[in-house]
């Protein structure tokens, strides 16, 4: 099996303002936000990665890169064995078929003022691709596919449930018949009664149409249930990545075992005790230097403080980025 999407050493940096000190301080200093920081990984065909970390990890600006909606400042993505290019133009628009994005909000994602039917069989029209006939056609037919019945396709928006207006949005997503959807929080908006059928779909909808995703998500159970693959984020890079029932079960790395002992018990291994981060949220304005966890990581070492570690194999197709878990060697 060949990869569908390849991510070379990512890094997205955005220029942004710090409050600075005396009266040209005034207007902050300029300084550089590490949003993604050399980040790397691969996603086979109708499989699905999924990546979890907290709030402001770099999980959506990794989905943006991907996607070719922001560029990089630098680091390659390849997919369906083309560069992704740097700017918007007929390749992007051509690849960009072939990758879909769902995100949180599905009434955001959708035209208020348009019947559902139509804003599925959209991108068709968009693309010139078959008749008017055809295009209702094949609008009908997904719409079918994503659980929604005929007397809902003329109805607009906000007369949905919010569960079947995400249907509607995967809809829209897949009728170009793409090979990787990216989803960025794709249930964190629904009712949590919903959430459970909207990841059933999702993973029959994988099955049928041999999708990959890339799932991005901050609900470590969802993505537990999802994904083939685990990558777990903190300041803009990957600190483990693995096996789902590994990485939940046994969490080699300190942030990984800190998020894992945060899900509540059946999943936690007996005596598993909840670990609570000690020091600041971290700040991508200002990386603390060596590990960029290791303020708050109860095992750090001076080693820790000065040398990067790298994502090196620690066994079990395993893959961490701490000196305690592989020999030292800088990122
Ligand atoms: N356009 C931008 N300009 C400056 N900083 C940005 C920009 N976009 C994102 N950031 C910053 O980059 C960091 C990563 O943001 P990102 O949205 O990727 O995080 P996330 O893991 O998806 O967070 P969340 O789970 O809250 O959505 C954050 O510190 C954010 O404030």
């Amino acid at each position: 099996m060949s990869d569908l999407l390849t991510v070379e050493n990512l890094t997205r940096h955005f220029p942004v303002r710090v409050p600075g000190e005396g009266l040209g301080g005034m207007f902050g200093k300029p300084a550089t936000l590490k949003a993604v920081d050399g980040v790397s990984f691969s996603v086979d065909s109708g499989r699905t990665l999924g990546v979890v970390g907290e709030s402001g990890c770099g999980k959506s600006t990794t989905a943006k890169l991907v996607l070719g909606l922001l560029p990089a400042t630098s680091g390659a993505v390849r997919f369906e064995g083309g560069q992704v290019p740097a700017k918007r133009n007929k390749q992007w628009r051509a690849l960009r078929q072939r990758m879909q994005m769902v995100y949180q909000d599905p009434l955001g994602a959708l035209a208020r003022r348009l019947p559902v039917a139509a804003q599925v069989m959209e991108p068709l029209t968009v693309f010139k691709i078959g008749t008017p006939a055809e295009r209702r056609e094949k609008a009908r037919e997904l719409m079918a596919a994503v659980g929604l019945t005929p007397h809902l396709f003329e109805r607009f928006p906000h007369e949905l449930s919010g569960g079947q207006r995400q249907r509607v949005v995967l809809a829209r997503a897949l009728i170009l018949e793409p090979s990787l959807l990216v989803c960025d929080e794709p249930i964190s908006a629904l009712d949590v009664s919903i959430q459970a059928q909207v990841i059933n779909l999702l993973l029959d909808l994988q099955e049928r149409f041999n999708i990959a995703f890339l799932f991005i998500s901050h609900d470590l159970k969802v993505v537990r249930q999802v994904s083939h693959e685990v990558a777990v984020m903190y300041l803009g890079r990957i600190v483990e990545q693995g096996d789902p029932e590994v990485l939940f079960q046994e969490p080699a790395h300190p942030y990984t075992q800190a998020l894992v002992s945060a899900i509540p018990s059946p999943w936690r291994r007996e005596g598993y005790q909840r670990i609570v981060l000690e020091g600041d949220p971290p700040n991508p304005v200002n990386v603390p230097s060596g590990c960029a966890f290791h303020p708050r990581c109860p095992h750090a070492t001076s080693a820790c403080r000065e040398i990067a570690p790298r994502l090196a194999d620690i066994g079990g197709g395993r893959k961490a980025a701490c000196h305690l878990l592989s020999p030292i060697g800088t990122a």
